[in-house]
């Protein structure tokens, strides 16, 4: 039939996660971590002969799997990890084993129900010696019944702070038994014999995090995207107040105030979107250079994911939270949208790696680099962070007249990143020299240390935000964005003030000049805000708001809203006279007596 819907290719993944985003809303479904860290596991981690067998069964939804690897007692501490999977060279079988009650897993999302395999992260044990954390691919229930296999405890952890479509799980094993090749084998190897191969980096079973942690950019994009269309769509039918006495109430959006708070949520969304884009295409690069047999860049993109992962998922959800407020009481209604939302987005700040922890990996990286630059070493020809071995301005020149491309801007959040992560080098070498070991030094240094990650992470998503506007050749869409660009680089040049205040490098006159450019670009977006908004195109039913409505018609459709309240289903409910009218009846009687 010529106009009969096309199905969907439920291989096609980008087809596949539109399709579910639409259908089962984003607060996810069962086959999230399927998609999301089972595929991409056995993309990375399954040798050839795994893959052939694992992926197209995987792809065609033959089996739904999920990532087993946080415990009750460990999330972080992967050392820690108290799994195990101890090789047997006389079956050629691993036994998997619970020993504690910590050890039970933990949180694995779409486990508690919906999967019946899992990458289950344990210790790998051989020839007596433990060689750490390695993923195996386990079944987990049966393929008829679905009934957990012998030896497996499986359920639900019950309701959460937000996702509770999501069955985030718990899981146990009593001594299973699972083939020798259910082992992930592409990188390290426990031979029949039970020899181990070691992998070429340690850190390759990781890739699924390293993958999420990428994902999570455009995802907190997303979240920012959207939450900025209800608010600024919302504040251009809500009315209250005036601001000529007498000429009649004005649109919310028309005070500075309410810009001030809406549009740098929009920029930081189209900051986070183009540095999302581009780890995303880093990470892609980096695994097929993996499969080449080129591991070099695998601390650089770890860096980077962490820092970014760490520095959006934060300021999504500050900025969801500056929406849901823009829209006063209405805001707080679920329907707003934005409790979704917001729950969603701040499972981010922990989930795939704790915020706090993730800031300190990029740290480690960061002190590398700046003990190479104590030494006198040249750059590599890394673009994400030569800058650092440069000498740049002694002085902030953002009131400069001629600022081409925003240079002085960059330099500035340059020379704070620089500084911060060299004066924070030098306190951990003073304290190791004052006697203080190595990890002490670094606790001691840990609150510096993470400010030395958000000033690099802030200078690779402003770099990466004026060279992605820079491209741009349609100039009335290039001037719409040069003035979102203007608001966010003025926009973090006062978030990050104290910094650049404090070592002289910036003046307080510099500082009034970033407020002037920043309501300066405030007045140039405002025109164009419900424009910009539009532009991306979201539908009413992916914003889930009666706020965010495209068409504008928000009152009548918050009457409709709460009418069709299963609270309003009746007039009056149906234990009122059991309850609280038999009380107001009791009350009445008592006192007429
Ligand atoms: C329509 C369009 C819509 C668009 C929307 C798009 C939406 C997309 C959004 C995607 C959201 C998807 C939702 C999915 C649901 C999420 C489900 C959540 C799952 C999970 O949470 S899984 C569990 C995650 N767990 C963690 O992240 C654990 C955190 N801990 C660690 O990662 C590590 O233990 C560690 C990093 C803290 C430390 O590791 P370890 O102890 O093993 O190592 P050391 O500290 O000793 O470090 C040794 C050196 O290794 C380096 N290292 C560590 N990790 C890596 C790595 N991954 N890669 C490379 N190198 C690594 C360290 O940096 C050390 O290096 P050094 O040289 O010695 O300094
Ligand atoms: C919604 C959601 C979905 C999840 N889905 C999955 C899943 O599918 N699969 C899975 O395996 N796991 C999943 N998890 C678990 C998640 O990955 C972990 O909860 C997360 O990695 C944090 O680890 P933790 O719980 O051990 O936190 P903890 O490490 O106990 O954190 C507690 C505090 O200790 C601090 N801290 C810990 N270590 C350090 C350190 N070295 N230095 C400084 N501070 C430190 C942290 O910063 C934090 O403030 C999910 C979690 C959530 C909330």
């Amino acid at each position: 039939m010529e106009h009969a819907p096309k199905a969907i290719d439920v291989t096609n993944d980008v087809e596949m996660r539109t399709f579910n985003f639409f259908t089962m809303g984003i607060d996810g479904h069962p086959l999230g971590l399927h998609l999301d860290m089972a595929i991409p596991t056995i993309l990375n981690n399954a040798d050839e002969e795994q893959q052939k067998d694992w992926l197209p069964k995987a792809a065609n939804r033959e089996f739904i799997a999920t990532y087993a690897q946080t415990e009750m007692g460990h999330g972080t501490n992967l050392k820690k990890l108290e799994t195990t999977a101890t090789y047997d060279p006389k079956t050629q079988e691993f036994v998997l084993n619970s020993p504690t009650i910590t050890s039970t897993k933990w949180w694995p999302g779409n486990l508690g129900k919906s999967s019946n395999y899992a990458v289950v992260m344990a210790q790998l044990y051989t020839q007596g010696k433990c060689h750490g954390a390695h993923p195996f691919f386990v079944q987990l229930r049966d393929l008829n019944t679905h009934k957990p296999l012998k030896g497996i405890t499986v359920g639900d952890i019950g309701p959460k702070f937000g996702m509770n479509t999501v069955d985030n799980g718990f899981l146990q094993f009593d001594h299973v038994r699972t083939p020798r090749r259910s082992m992930f084998m592409k990188h390290a190897k426990v031979l029949p014999d039970g020899r181990y191969v070691p992998p070429v980096h340690d850190k390759l079973n990781y890739s699924a995090m390293v993958f999420i942690r990428a994902a999570i950019v455009s995802g907190m994009a997303y979240h920012l995207l959207v939450t900025s269309t209800i608010a600024v769509r919302y504040s251009a039918i809500r009315r209250q107040g005036e601001i000529t006495p007498g000429a009649g109430e004005v649109k919310v959006l028309d005070y500075q105030t309410q810009q001030h708070r809406i549009f740098p949520q929009l920029a930081r969304g189209l900051a986070f979107r183009l540095s999302g884009q581009y780890i995303m295409k880093l990470y892609t690069q980096t695994m097929d250079d993996i499969r080449n047999g080129d591991i070099s860049a695998v601390p650089d993109l770890h860096a980077l994911s962490c820092g970014l992962k760490a520095v959006t998922t934060h300021h999504a959800a500050l900025g969801l939270e500056q929406c849901r407020m823009a829209c006063g009481g209405h805001g707080y209604s679920q329907a707003s949208g934005f409790p979704l939302h917001y729950s969603v987005a701040v499972g981010a700040c922990t989930y795939e790696g704790e915020n706090m922890v993730m800031l300190l990996q990029t740290a480690r990286h960061l002190m590398k680099i700046a003990k190479a630059i104590r030494a006198g070493q040249s750059p590599k020809s890394n673009k994400i962070v030569d800058y650092l071995f440069h000498k740049g301005p002694p002085k902030c020149l953002i009131d400069q007249a001629y600022d081409t491309n925003y240079r002085n801007v960059l330099e500035s959040f340059e020379h704070l990143a620089r500084r911060q992560t060299l004066e924070v080098y030098d306190k951990l070498v003073q304290l190791q020299q004052q006697g203080r070991n190595y990890e002490q030094a670094w606790n001691d240094c840990a609150v510096e240390l993470c400010k030395a990650t958000r000033a690099h992470v802030r200078t690779f998503l402003a770099r990466t935000f004026v060279e992605e506007i820079d491209k741009i050749s349609d100039l009335s869409i290039k001037s719409v964005l040069q003035d979102l660009l203007q608001l966010y680089l003025y926009y973090e040049v006062t978030e990050c003030a104290t910094g650049l205040l404090e070592d002289g490098f910036m003046t307080g006159q510099q500082h009034k000049y970033a407020k002037k450019k920043i309501y300066e670009a405030l007045e140039k977006i405002r025109p164009n805000a419900v424009s910009i908004v539009d532009s991306f195109d979201f539908q009413d039913r992916e914003l889930h708001s009666v706020l965010g409505r495209r068409d504008g018609n928000v009152y009548e459709n918050l009457l409709k809203w709460a009418q069709s309240s299963p609270l309003n289903k009746t007039d009056v409910l149906p234990f009122h006279h059991k309850y609280l009218g038999k009380m107001m009846e009791e009350a009445r009687q008592r006192s007429k007596i």
